[in-house]
């Protein structure tokens, strides 16, 4: 039987789920692929559970519940204090560990670095430690390769070969990222990447298009779980940005996030809220919204929030466009996303469908997982 130890960092609503979906396929992966992912450690923000031999099913689901009851690892029988990720990849790694990060925060990336300079692999659903430095990027893109031909870094795109992925990081589930790994291994050359990469921007959109209030839409995609945890990222364009960035920086352009034109939905007076103080405060948009809206549909056309990867540039906002478009045409949470190249002309290649969602996430976020347990 092969063996890849999971260490998981983040159990909110992706994390949780992704840990149902490995309790519920444990047998599929054993008779399918004679593979086992035992959970070695579970770490929330301050605390972990960490058992080398596995946390066992029962007590894992029953930690998942806790955790979706707002409880704290530090706090449960099983658990203990944690302040710092990489001193669990120190203690609970070993050869044969995937370090998985599922949470929205850049204070894994000393901890995902350490595990690439041990030999371990990565998972992120996590875009902040891929969309902070160049350097760090690098770094974790180029492990397990040989260094560029003058010392520097790797190539970007080695990641590919082996030692981790982060499909989920754009379009959730969807496969952008090894769609845009493909065609620059096979030599095609990709000239624009566009579309809408916001699961919760398309919800909010096509929920206006319906009629619906502002405020009352972005409160429900934050309790389904659409939004990050704080959902002015994904209403001031910063979320779509970093994956323009991702996918940017995919085709080896050297970017950074300050060089994506990004533009909000919101007023940046609202940027010193609290996030409860920002969702009470988001019916003073709700009019302005209704008002573009409906001036829209009166032309025939829609509101979208767009990304275009383009000519070494990067550019995010909200855009009006044909309701009868490819981009019109989508609802819900799904995502749209165009790759131009030169193979793929004139008509892209497209990938569409749901775009956020803690299941289909958790789902892409499994696959590598077991993806990774193959390669390397
Ligand atoms: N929800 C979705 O549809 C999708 C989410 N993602 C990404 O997946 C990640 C997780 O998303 P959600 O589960 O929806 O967010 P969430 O807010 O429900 O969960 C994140 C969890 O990480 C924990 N955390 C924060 N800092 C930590 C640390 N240093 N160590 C351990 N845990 C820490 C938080 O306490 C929280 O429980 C985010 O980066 C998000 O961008 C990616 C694709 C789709
Ligand atoms: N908040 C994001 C989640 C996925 O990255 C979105 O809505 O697309």
């Amino acid at each position: 039987m092969r063996v890849l130890h999971v260490i998981l960092f983040g159990v909110g609503g992706v994390g949780r789920a992704l840990v149902r979906q490995m309790v519920e396929h444990r047998s599929l992966h054993a008779l399918r692929y004679g593979l086992t992912l035992p959970i070695v450690a579970l770490c929330d923000r301050d605390g972990a559970v960490v058992d080398e031999t596995g946390i066992d099913d029962e007590a894992l689901l029953q930690l998942v519940d806790f955790k979706a009851q707002g409880g704290r690892l530090a706090n449960h029988p099983l658990g203990g204090p944690q302040g710092d990720p990489a001193g669990i990849v120190d203690i609970a790694g070993r050869d044969g560990t995937v370090v998985v990060d599922c949470t929205a925060s850049e204070a894994t990336v000393p901890a995902l670095l350490l595990a690439l300079e041990r030999g371990y692999k990565i998972v992120l659903a996590n875009k902040k430690p891929l969309t902070v430095d160049q350097e760090v990027y690098d770094r974790l893109a180029a492990a397990g390769a040989t260094a560029g031909e003058e010392g520097g870094p790797a190539h970007p795109l080695t990641h590919h070969l082996g030692m981790s992925r982060w499909e989920t990081t754009v379009g959730a589930g969807l496969p952008v990222i090894a769609t845009l790994n493909r065609l620059v291994a096979s030599g095609d050359e990709v000239s624009r990447i566009a579309g809408t990469f916001s699961g919760t921007l398309g919800y909010v959109m096509t929920g206006l298009q319906e009629g619906r209030r502002f405020s009352e839409i972005v409160r429900e995609a934050h309790r389904l779980g659409y939004t990050e945890p704080d959902p002015r990222d994904d209403l001031g364009g910063i979320d779509v940005a970093r994956k323009a960035l991702i996918l940017a920086r995919g085709l080896g352009w050297r970017l950074d996030l300050a060089d994506v034109q990004v533009t909000g939905l919101y007023p940046p007076e609202m940027d010193s809220l609290s996030v409860q103080e920002f969702l009470d405060a988001l019916p003073q948009l709700d009019e302005t919204f209704q008002r573009q809206v409906a001036e829209a549909a009166a032309q025939g056309q829609v509101l979208r929030y767009a990304a275009t990867v383009e000519g070494q540039q990067c550019r995010v906002g909200p855009t009006l466009v044909s309701a009868d478009s490819p981009l019109g045409r989508l609802r819900g949470t799904d995502n749209l996303v165009e790759f131009h190249t030169r193979w793929y002309h004139p008509n892209p290649l497209v990938i569409q469908g749901r775009g956020a969602g803690v299941d289909a996430t958790a789902a892409g976020v499994l696959s590598d997982i077991v993806e990774l347990a193959f390669t390397g």
